[in-house]
Parts: structure tokens; C-alpha cells; sequence
């Protein structure tokens, strides 16, 4: 793509910003229209009614706000792709908007806060809302695509409930980081374009802390919980519009939605039934022990919940792919476009375990690694049950929820767990081959399961997924599950080498360079690099100094034997599965990031900046090294290059940050935790 010359935010925004949520979902709420939030809102008060916290009238799906004034700004560092893609100029007007220093707002544009609600570790929690985010405008990007530009910790809103509306410096680094790594390894992700430091701005959390705003975008920012709020007051009209706009504006009148030759019914199977029974099961509706098929068209909701459902299950497998562990995964932090939202607590862990969670606070696992598809999935539920009418209804018209007899309501039950059912299956058939695909792209291997256009998670159904080519792509996924990824990750799990050096390391390797029938025994020495990707130095020096020795029996050695074995068994059926066409590196270097912003390395950056310079932040004649920070963000935004990290820079920094094993060594402990406070 040419690179387009970048404009004055102000100049952009006038010419082609739009304000898509108040355009379509004009608020029924105590401040109705933009001329009165200009009046009311921009009056220079201290408590500004937006400030207020409360519960906002049925029917609202936003509330005029602005950001409350802060006592200085200070621009700390830009996305340079972000920035690129959103073809601005990085001068004054831009600096001043996205810290929420200056407010652009016309007769059509003005700032507002999101309402929604969410179930939170499986509770409903009532109305949460953006507590401390401002919606600004929407601008197209470099491909035409509206995106929502926001700004987080910019202060109150009337969804505030008890807290500040604040956003801490070391949760706004975190999030800056996590969102720029996540979308440069093509992870469907909510970006960032600036973060700003509020000198003279702070918060309690873990003791009193700096404070910074965050400028960030997303092509929707709506969320799960969005849609929570018109199940826990039933409220048709606003449930309809919600739906509407998200059918029309968000998924551009369902241009991408699955069309007549994507069969829904092709889902009546499921495709990868748990347990042994490797037959595949003709399921039935548990409800009404009705065949689970649906046979009159799907409505726009049906396909509207359908996509919501696809696009979720494939950000998980990326997640899975790449062990990334959001935390929290709530609903009002769940997507309606399968973006990964909200950095908490997030870590990507350092060595292969299903148990991993880096929430402090999440004591029984609940969103541990292994959890999040079930979580997600079960967040899809809610959203199904918050749409029961719409998807209930199929082609009729939708009748208020208070005006449904019981036999219409009978039947809108039966339908809507149907299309729940179908999409279950669909949801693990989509995960499924979504990640075995990835986890083979990972290892060099081509499994021809996903359509070409795999760089766009977005685009769902490219082709036609008739039901010999889902069979296909099935039997394919579950077999390279089977015979690479499972042995793989148990060995993994053993030997507890890096999880994303494995990846890099391995690629190194050409199909010829690939011991053939390895004898341990011998190969411990000899294929030195290659088992060396499997095992830790230290395992492979235990190995060696135990052999022949008194430790030849002890339990140790005999582990150590028995990975070895599945590592030969292993490297047999991956050679089976390397073709001799495009060399391994040539298929898996745009899928392997050569390094990942773990959650030391973000520390040592935070602490770099909160605690070594922490005079520098309020002094404004004291200037502030951002030498680490912009490192690890030039790191996150060339993942797969390391040429583009500029060598001079932080070198001692970046080589440490490439393995975990200097962390190890001085610290002795891995896949950490941290907690909510941010
Ligand atoms: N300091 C705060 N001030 C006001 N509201 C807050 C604050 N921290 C969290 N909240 C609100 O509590 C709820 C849950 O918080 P959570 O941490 O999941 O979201 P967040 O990080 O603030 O926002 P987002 O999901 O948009 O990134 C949200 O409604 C959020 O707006």
C-alpha cells in the first residue's frame, strides 16, 4: 500500500470524521442533544454533571462527557504504525486531542462515554460502562475503515460508580505495549496511538502513582456487556438498535456475514466431539430432542450473533497459538468483533503450561490458558441469551419481550437454542482449525485449512465451506493435533524450554537439517542444536554428566530418558508432515515474533521510568530517558525484524530480552502474576 501523506488531525476529522454511535444512537437521557451537551458540559465548573456518577436512564446507550482538566500534559511516546495508518501529523492539534487537553466537537461530534454492564467471574455485576474512557470521533484509516479513536484515564464519567476515573503511568505502559506486540503479530486487537504522561496527576493504587492518558482505536468498541444491559432491563427497542447498528455500522451492513452457501446446518455435527468416541456425532437440541437444524433462513440477528461467535473463536486460537493470557475475561471485556480489549492482568507465559495465569487474584484458574476458549464460549452464551428474542424470532417480526404469549415464547426458546447449538459447533470447529493452523504455520508447515487470506482474521467465510471441505479441514486439524501439537506441548510442558524461543529456534532448521532416525544416545552430542530446542542446557548437561553414572537409575535420569524417547518420536512424524516444497523458515517467519513483551520485561521499563526517574516525571527541567521504553516499543512493532531495532539502542537491553534464562537466573521464578489495580 502507498503511503498517504498525513494531515492535521483537526483538518482530517473536519473533512472526514463522523461520530457513529451519537449519529445512530442518539441518547434518551438527561442531556438529549450535542447543543445541550456543549452548554451544559463545556461550562468552566468543577463538578460537571457527566462527573456524577449514576445509573442512566432506560434506554441510553451513551452519556455526553469531557475530560477533566488536568494540570499538565506530557507527550510520552507515539505508535509509529498507528499513526502511519491513521495518515495523521504529529503537530500540536494532535498532541492536545489525544490527551484530552483540547476537545473537537461540531454539531454532529461530541465526546461520550459508553453504557454497558457485564458478567464478571460468571455474576452479573449491573451497569459498568466506561468509567474512565471518552469516546472522541471516528476517522477512516489507510484501508477506509471507520475507527473509533478513545482516550482512557481521561477522567470521570457518570459510569465512574466508586473510582476515580484514572489511569495509572504502569497500566497505561502495559497496555500501550500489549496492544502494539499483539496487533504486529496479527492478533485481532483494539490499538494505541499516544500515550501521554498527567505530571502532577495521581492515583492510589499500589501507593500513590503517576497517572497518563492513553489515546487508543478500534473499528468498534463495543463489547458483550454492551448488550448485557438489555437482558438485565429488558428493554426491546434499545436491544433492536443495538443490534442494528452493530449489523449496519460495525460490520458495514454485514458485508462479511456468512452468506446462503455458508450451510449453518453443516453444524447439526460436531466436528470434533470430546472424548474418545472419534465418531462423529449427530447431535440433537437438548430442549426438545428436535434435530438441531434449522430450516427456514437465518435472519440478519442470526448471522449478526454468527459472526459475533466466529470472530471470537478466532482471537482465542491466536491467544492459545501464541500463550497469551488476558486474565479477566469478562464479558464486558469480550469483543463483539473478536478484538483482544482490556490489558489488566495479561501475560504471555514463559514456558508451556495450560495452568498459567498471571492473575493474582484468579485463585481457581478461572481464565487460566486452558480456560479461555470455555470462558470465551461462555460469554457467547450470555450474549446469546441477552439476544434471545431477535435470534428466537428468525424471519418473523420481533414482538416485545412483554407481549409474548407463552406459545411464542415456547418457540422462540426452541429456535434460539438451536442456533445456540449450531454455533457451539461451529465455535469449536472454527477455533480448531484457526489454531492448528497457526500452530502448524508456527512449525513451517503449510496445512491448507484455512483459506489464503489468513493475515485477515476478519474475513470469516472466503470460500465456500460445503460440508465435504469442513469434513476435509476437519480430519486434517484433528490429526495434526494429534500426532505434532499434543506429543509437542507435553514435551514442552516437561522440559520447560522458552515457549516462543522454541519456535524461533526450530525454524532454523531446514527439512535436511532434521535428524533422521535419531539415537539419543549418540545425537544428545551430536545434534546438539537441534535437541537443544527441545531441552534446557541444564537438562542436557544433567543428561550427560548422569549417564554412566550412579544417577543412571534415579528418577530424573529416567524423565529425562523418556522425553528424549518423545522427542525422537516426535521429530519422525514432524518429518512426515514437512513437505519438500517452501522451506519450514519461508512459511513460519511471518508467524514467529522473536521475542514476546513478558511481563519482566515490562517491568524493567516501568520501573526505568516510575521508580528510577521519578523525579524526573513531576520535574519538568529534568529530562525524562525514554531509551527503554522506546526500544521495547520499536521491538513490538517489528516483531518478526529485528533489523528495525535500531542496534544501537539499549543493545545489552534487547539481548537480554530475547530469552528468559538471564531472568531466570537473578530472579528464579516464571509465568509470574500481577493484580488488577490499574
Ligand atoms: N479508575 C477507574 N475509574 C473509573 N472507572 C473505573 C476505573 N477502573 C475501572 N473502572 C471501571 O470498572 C469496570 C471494569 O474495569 P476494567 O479494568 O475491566 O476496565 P478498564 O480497564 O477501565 O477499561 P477498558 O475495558 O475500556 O480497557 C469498567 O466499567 C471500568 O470503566
Amino acid at each position: 500500500m502507498p503511503e498517504l501523506s498525513p494531515f492535521n488531525i483537526i483538518n482530517r476529522i473536519k473533512s472526514t470524521g463522523r461520530s457513529r454511535f451519537i449519529e445512530k444512537l442518539m441518547p434518551d437521557d438527561s442531556i438529549k442533544s450535542i447543543s445541550q451537551a456543549q452548554e451544559i458540559l463545556l461550562e468552566k465548573t468543577s463538578n460537571k454533571p457527566s462527573h456524577i456518577p449514576r445509573i442512566t436512564s432506560l434506554g441510553s446507550h451513551f452519556a455526553y462527557n469531557v475530560p477533566e482538566d488536568r494540570p499538565e500534559y506530557k507527550p510520552l511516546i507515539t505508535s509509529p504504525n498507528a499513526i502511519r495508518d491513521l495518515q495523521l501529523s504529529k503537530d500540536k492539534d494532535f498532541f492536545d486531542i489525544t490527551c484530552g487537553n483540547k476537545i473537537y466537537h461540531d454539531s454532529k461530534i461530541f465526546p461520550y462515554s459508553m453504557s454497558y454492564s457485564g458478567f464478571q467471574f460468571g455474576q452479573f455485576a449491573g451497569q459498568l460502562g466506561d468509567g474512565r474512557v471518552l469516546n472522541l470521533f471516528d476517522l477512516p484509516d489507510n484501508k477506509g475503515r471507520f475507527q473509533t479513536l478513545q482516550l482512557k484515564g481521561s477522567g470521570k464519567s457518570p459510569f465512574s460508580r466508586f473510582a476515580d476515573g484514572k489511569a495509572v503511568l504502569r497500566s497505561s505502559i502495559r497496555e500501550f505495549v500489549v496492544s502494539e506486540f499483539l496487533h504486529n503479530i496479527n492478533v485481532p486487537c483494539a490499538r494505541v496511538l499516544q500515550l501521554t504522561l498527567l505530571p502532577g496527576t495521581k492515583a492510589l493504587r499500589n501507593g500513590l502513582e503517576p497517572c497518563a492518558v492513553l489515546c487508543r482505536f478500534a473499528p468498534s468498541w463495543i463489547r458483550i456487556g454492551n448488550f448485557d444491559t438489555y437482558r438485565s432491563r429488558p428493554d426491546t427497542k434499545s436491544l433492536v438498535s443495538l443490534s442494528k447498528f452493530c449489523i449496519d455500522e460495525v460490520f458495514q451492513n454485514g458485508k462479511t456475514f456468512a452468506t446462503t452457501k455458508h450451510d449453518i446446518n453443516t453444524f447439526s455435527k460436531d466436528w470434533f466431539p470430546d472424548g474418545n468416541d472419534e465418531k462423529v456425532k449427530e447431535n440433537s437440541s437438548q430442549e426438545n430432542k428436535e434435530p438441531l437444524r434449522i430450516d427456514t433462513p437465518l435472519s440478519k440477528y442470526d448471522l449478526l450473533f454468527r459472526h459475533i461467535v466466529n470472530l471470537n473463536a478466532i482471537c482465542v486460537a491466536y491467544w492459545q497459538a501464541y500463550g497469551f493470557v488476558n486474565g479477566v475475561l469478562n464479558t464486558d471485556n469480550t469483543s463483539i468483533m473478536g478484538l483482544s480489549l482490556d490489558f489488566g492482568p495479561f501475560g504471555f507465559m514463559d514456558t508451556f503450561d495450560p495452568g498459567y495465569t498471571p492473575n493474582h487474584d484468579d485463585i481457581n484458574g478461572m481464565y487460566a490458558l486452558g480456560n479461555q476458549p470455555t470462558a470465551i464460549w461462555f460469554n457467547l452464551t450470555q450474549l446469546a441469551h441477552s439476544m434471545a428474542l431477535l435470534i428466537g424470532s428468525g424471519q418473523n417480526g420481533i414482538i416485545d419481550i412483554k407481549e409474548l404469549n407463552e406459545e411464542q415464547e415456547k418457540q422462540l426458546v426452541i429456535r434460539a437454542n438451536k442456533l445456540i447449538g449450531l454455533c457451539a459447533n461451529e465455535y469449536k470447529y472454527r477455533f480448531t482449525i484457526t489454531y492448528a493452523d497457526l500452530m502448524a504455520r508456527r512449525l513451517g508447515i503449510e496445512l491448507n485449512i484455512r483459506d489464503k487470506n489468513v493475515s485477515d482474521p476478519t474475513v470469516v467465510y472466503e470460500d465456500d465451506e460445503t460440508k465435504q471441505t469442513i469434513q476435509s479441514r476437519a480430519e486434517r486439524a484433528k490429526l495434526f493435533c494429534s500426532t505434532i501439537v499434543e506429543p509437542l506441548l507435553n514435551i514442552l510442558k516437561l522440559t520447560k524450554v522458552d515457549y516462543t524461543q522454541f519456535f524461533v529456534n526450530l525454524q532454523n532448521f531446514d527439512k535436511n537439517d532434521i535428524p533422521d532416525q535419531m539415537s539419543i544416545e549418540e545425537d544428545i552430542q551430536k545434534d546438539e542444536n537441534y535437541i537443544s530446542c527441545f531441552i534446557t542446557a541444564k537438562q542436557r548437561h544433567e543428561y550427560i554428566e548422569g549417564k554412566g553414572k550412579s544417577k543412571i537409575n534415579s528418577g530424573e535420569m529416567r524423565l529425562l530418558n523418556e522425553t528424549f524417547k518423545e522427542i525422537q518420536e516426535w521429530t519422525t512424524e514432524y518429518r512426515l508432515w514437512l513437505t519438500s516444497g517452501p522451506s519450514p523458515i519461508e512459511i513460519s517467519k511471518r508467524y514467529n515474533p522473536l521475542f514476546i513483551p513478558h511481563n519482566w520485561i515490562l517491568e524493567e521499563v516501568i520501573n526505568d521510568i516510575t521508580v528510577n526517574q521519578r523525579d524526573a516525571l513531576v520535574d519538568d527541567t529534568t529530562p525524562l530517558d525514554l531509551s527503554l521504553l522506546k526500544k521495547l516499543t520499536l521491538m513490538c512493532s517489528n516483531p518478526f525484524d529485528s533489523t528495525q531495532w535500531e542496534p544501537q539502542l539499549c543493545a545489552d537491553a534487547s539481548k537480554r530480552w530475547l530469552t528468559y534464562t538471564g531472568y531466570e537466573k537473578t530472579l528464579g521464578r516464571l509465568n509470574t502474576q500481577s493484580t488488577c489495580s490499574s
